[in-house]
């Protein structure tokens, strides 16, 4: 599914938060969204996903206007995994990862297994199957995010937009989320911090500043050291590493 963000622009309070951003994010490709704290990233997620209405410009997804649809239609094609996920929910994993099944069940719903399938495959893929039965709320913060993975990715959507999704992760899970999200056959949009580990698993990139798009494109042509010293004030050195065979970004004081 491809998607396309034109001229989108969201006010509050009249100031502008998201100013006439256009991208178009390819089918099946990852997409990192990056840019400085308060730069709109979060914002322009919630407008994609449909959440907010923008003030200006549309999101498509595949050539439908995401806000023209109606919200379980929408559900079906586009799931968000926020920032924060509520810590109130007194349920267990599996029924965590079961509400992602909402969208899909008819107006009447059928049999309790419905779906089962569906968020076995989604508890495997975030590797979070030996957690079925454990109450969410005991859940350690990078348990909590692996698990809201599977709840979006029980929801079987088409594109898939990830706010800061390794906030709670160590290494290797920051590592091996990123790979399996990389390796699904699903558009992903992800707001990252980490400029290394952008490099390393995104295939596009979109920058934003202030609530503008600065730099846009393959990763290889947009994570630069001079777009990073224009966009966060800092140096670095960015370069191809053989051995890794990847980009990688170290900064310098
Ligand atoms: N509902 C709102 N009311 C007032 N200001 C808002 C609202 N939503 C967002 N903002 C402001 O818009 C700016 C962009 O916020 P946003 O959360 O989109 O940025 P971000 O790039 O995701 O930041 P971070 O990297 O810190 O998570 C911030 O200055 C924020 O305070």
């Amino acid at each position: 599914m491809r998607v396309d963000v034109r001229g989108v622009g969201w006010d509050v309070d009249g100031r502008t938060i998201v100013d006439e951003v256009t991208a178009t994010v390819r089918p099946g490709t990852f997409t990192g969204l990056i840019g400085p704290n308060g730069s709109g990233k979060t914002t322009l997620l919630h407008v994609v996903a449909g959440l907010l209405a923008p003030d200006r410009g549309s999101v498509r997804v595949d050539g439908d206007d995401v806000h023209a649809m109606g919200a379980r239609d929408r559900a079906t094609r586009v799931a968000l995994l926020e920032q924060h996920a509520s810590t109130t929910l007194d349920l267990t994993v599996r029924q965590v990862v079961e509400l992602g099944r909402i969208p899909h069940r008819g107006r009447w719903p059928g049999r309790s297994d419905e779906g089962a399938e569906q968020v076995d495959r989604a508890l495997r893929l975030s590797r979070v199957d030996g957690l079925v039965d454990r109450r969410w709320q005991t859940l350690s913060g990078g348990e909590r995010q692996r698990v809201q993975l599977a709840r979006a990715l029980a929801q079987e959507p088409q594109v898939l937009l990830l706010d800061e999704p390794t906030n709670h992760l160590d290494l290797s899970h920051q590592i091996d989320f990123l790979a399996t999200v990389r390796d699904l056959e699903v558009t992903v949009v992800a707001a990252l911090h980490d400029l290394d580990l952008a490099a390393a698993f995104c295939d596009d990139l979109v920058v934003l500043r202030q609530g503008r798009v600065v730099a846009s494109g393959a990763v290889a042509d947009v994570m630069t050291s001079g777009m990073i010293r224009e966009v966060y004030d800092v140096s670095t050195s960015v370069r191809h590493d053989h051995d890794a065979g990847r980009l990688t970004v170290t900064w310098h004081r």
